[in-house]
């Protein structure tokens, strides 16, 4: 019995919202690309693998390589297990489903699992399609919904393979060959760092073919006379550092500090230097703006000796080049020195085997859907090699360097701009790209991590459930708790301001709940009845089939208020040795509502089980009218159909062929519907008796197997009682 009615009520209307925000989420979520992992065999799988995320600006990202696997599916050879079939009713249940999992199970859809919660302890506000219910709540929606539960047999949750990609072992140094350095120029605001960087792009475009149009891909190639290359870092230098920190990947060899010569060392400087020292990474000084007539390029080295930077005149190890980025002085000193560390560095790589990489930038280009400029730092990026990125993979369709030409192949240090992401969440997956053995193997990967990831949201989501149930269960306690303190008047008290609100809302926004409501009127002569039959009402525990609301009580005859609200509910007023006069009468009688007056508290009772049952839907049984047995198969040939002709014999009663029918084979039924065709002998007949023996064919093709039974039978509604017992 629940007595909180306005609040339900609220609940109801917020829940219908919520419920359909909810259903079009969980619409969307449903529709979700979901991978299967497969797992291997055979032979190792060629090509390369990026590493985590998908298109966002400015963020470093690490691309790893991928192990040998195998190819052939576990799921193929696995033999199919034949599942026992649920009986009618009955609903598969297992730990830890969600409201989604469960309505799918029960055939409903998640509203339905909502409306069971309705009179629970369960806060519904805090209620997803995902949200895990616990085992009580998953049993009592079912019983609610009235269908039988089986526990599903519980299957070790075998722990599923890691498929994720990873690097490989550090290479042979016999099959290491030199690379390019790759550079980030790091500085104060305004020293010139953008400047440098156009600079040096153009020294590019000038020594390339007219026309020659740099884009700005996040990361360059700079080629000196000497044949030696540079890769910059195009992208802002201290983004650059930080996400390489919080990734804990290198991707930078050597920084290039630009301080402006007529400023010196500022507080940017300071923490560019700190950045590299961290990193491990060497600089190089590129003393800037010397064209001006205030530059003093000897006061940035001596005030760099405070934060232990000490240049070569100093006896330091570090180079410090003056240039002119504006006027593109001096720049292919700098070039020079950089390669002259980059040699001491020996920076050399792996040009051979599976790739690994940085992804340096991502975006989305009208033209060529989502793009990476990636960093290879370890094997041989081609056309067609199959990349994972964080949840996404590609196939490369087509690189291109900072100049927009096409490029076949893309070795350790180069930077490239990649085409050919596959963005999962547009659903881009399908279509365009065959199937092939290093696909397979991307989609594992990226299945491994959407699990990893999946797992992690869904525990966070348990616990913030588990946490807020808890709380809302307390709350329920204490509010249960309180009132089963209060004398009935003081409960009355609650009750009455509880249902104030409700007395003014219109009977028709209830109309659905009270198809499944009793709400009753309780009057009594004094305290002391009230108070009996509030205690039998409060032991009603068949919420499941109709739900019981005692929306009034007091003291006195029936008066006009009791049945104004009787109406306004849709309710019942219960009178125990009370009156109602003549005026009551034809008022309720107006209004159509029921007044039931009673001296005798168990018949009170009784005539409120009566109502009760009264509000329960009829169940159907079936009356059997006649069985036949099958003795003989035949088949007849209607227009270009055979259809299936049972020649049968009646056992007992009789089969009218306007009644229905079904067909039993070893006790299980096979069929219901009604016959197409009885005939005795040649004859088309209606009825045929005990005994006698005729042909009969189904409204469905289903063969005959001598033995079968066949029933006919009319199916009559029943009514229900209700099931609670007050134990009387
Ligand atoms: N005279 C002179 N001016 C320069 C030189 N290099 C840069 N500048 C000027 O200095 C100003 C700042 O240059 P930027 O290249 O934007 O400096 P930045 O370090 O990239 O600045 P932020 O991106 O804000 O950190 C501009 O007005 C440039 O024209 C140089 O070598 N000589």
């Amino acid at each position: 019995m629940n007595r909180g009615l306005i609040l339900k009520f609220e609940n109801l209307v917020q829940l219908r919202g919520a419920c359909r925000q909810l259903r079009t989420l969980s619409d969307r979520k449903v529709n979700r690309a979901q991978w299967k992992p497969v797992q291997s065999s055979a032979r190792p799988v060629c090509s390369v693998l990026l590493y985590p995320e998908s298109w966002q600006k400015d963020k470093l990202i690490h691309i790893a390589l991928v192990p040998h696997r195998h190819l052939a599916t576990k799921e193929e050879t696995k033999k199919k297990k034949k599942k026992i079939p649920l009986a009618k009713g009955e609903v598969e249940i297992r730990q830890k489903m969600t409201v989604e999992e469960l309505a799918r199970a029960m055939g409903k859809d998640v509203d339905h699992i909502y409306e069971a919660l309705l009179y629970t302890d369960i806060n519904l506000d805090s209620l997803e399609p995902d949200s895990i219910l616990d085992e009580d709540h998953i049993k009592l929606i079912v019983k609610k919904s009235g269908m039988k539960y089986k526990s599903a047999k519980l299957k070790e949750e075998k722990e599923r393979e890691n498929t994720d990609a990873v690097k490989r072992p550090p290479a042979d140094p016999a099959v290491l060959t030199p690379r390019p350095p790759v550079v980030t120029i790091l500085g104060h605001v305004d020293h010139g760092k953008t400047t440098l960087l156009d600079s040096l792009r153009k020294t590019q475009v000038a020594s390339m073919e007219a026309g020659g149009i740099t884009q700005h891909i996040g990361a360059f190639l700079v080629h000196l006379p000497s044949g030696e290359k540079i890769t910059f870092l195009d992208t802002p230098g201290h983004a650059a550092f930080s996400a390489m920190r919080a990734r804990g990947t290198h991707v930078t060899d050597i920084v290039i500090l630009v301080i402006a010569a007529e400023d010196g060392v500022m507080q940017q400087t300071i923490e560019s230097i700190q950045h590299a020292k961290n990193a491990g990474v060497p600089l190089i000084l590129a003393i800037n703006k010397c064209d001006k007539p205030e530059a003093d390029p000897e006061r940035v080295k001596k005030e760099l000796l405070a934060h232990d930077v000490v240049c070569e005149e100093f006896g330091g190890d570090v180079q410090a080049v003056n240039i002119s980025a504006l006027k593109g002085e001096n720049l292919m000193v700098l070039a020079e020195a950089t390669v002259a560390l980059a040699e001491m560095l020996e920076l050399k790589a792996d040009s051979t085997g599976l790739v690994e990489g940085t992804v340096i930038e991502s975006r989305k280009d009208k033209g060529k859907g989502p793009v990476t400029t990636a960093i290879v730092q370890r094997g041989t990026l081609r056309k067609g090699c199959v990349l994972v990125a964080g949840k996404t993979w590609a196939k490369v369709r087509f690189m291109f360097d900072e100049n927009g030409k096409a490029v076949d192949a893309a070795s350790p240090g180069i930077p490239v701009e990649i085409m050919g992401w596959k963005v999962f969440r547009c659903g881009a997956l399908e279509g365009n790209v065959s199937v092939s053995s290093c696909q397979q193997r991307a989609h594992e990967v990226v299945a491994w991590r959407t699990y990893v990831e999946q797992q992690e949201r869904m525990k966070r989501d348990v616990e913030i459930i588990e946490a807020k149930q808890k709380e809302h269960r307390m709350e329920y306690k204490e509010k249960q708790e309180k009132l089963a303190h209060l004398t009935w008047r003081q409960r009355k008290a609650v009750l009455y301001k509880a249902n104030k609100h409700l007395m003014f809302s219109r009977p028709k926004e209830r109309t659905e709940v009270d198809k499944n409501v009793l709400s009753v009127i309780v009057k009594g002569d004094v305290d002391g009845s009230v108070e009996a039959i509030l205690n039998i009402l409060d032991s009603y525990d068949a919420d499941g089939e109709c739900k019981l609301d005692v929306i009034h009580f007091g003291m006195g005859d029936i008066s006009e208020t009791d049945i104004n609200l009787a109406e306004a509910f849709n309710g019942v007023v219960f009178g125990f040795s009370v009156k109602a006069n003549e005026s009551i009468k034809r008022l309720a009688a107006k209004k159509g509502v029921k007044i039931k007056l009673h001296n005798i508290i168990y018949k009170l009772i009784e005539d409120l089980k009566d109502e009760l049952s009264s509000r329960l839907p009829p169940s159907v049984v079936e009356n059997t009218i006649g069985e036949a047995s099958v003795l003989d198969i035949f088949s007849v040939t209607v227009g270009k159909n055979k259809i299936p002709v049972a020649g049968c014999r009646v056992q007992k009663g009789l089969l009218d062929k306007k009644m229905k029918f079904k067909l039993i084979r070893n006790g299980d039924v096979i069929w219901k519907g009604s016959l197409s065709s009885l005939k005795h002998h040649k004859d088309d007949v209606q009825v045929i008796k005990t005994g006698m023996d005729c042909g009969l064919s189904l409204d469905e093709y289903i063969e005959f197997t001598i033995g079968d039974k066949i029933i006919c039978y009319e199916e009559k509604e029943v009514e229900q009682t209700t099931s609670w017992d007050p134990g009387f």
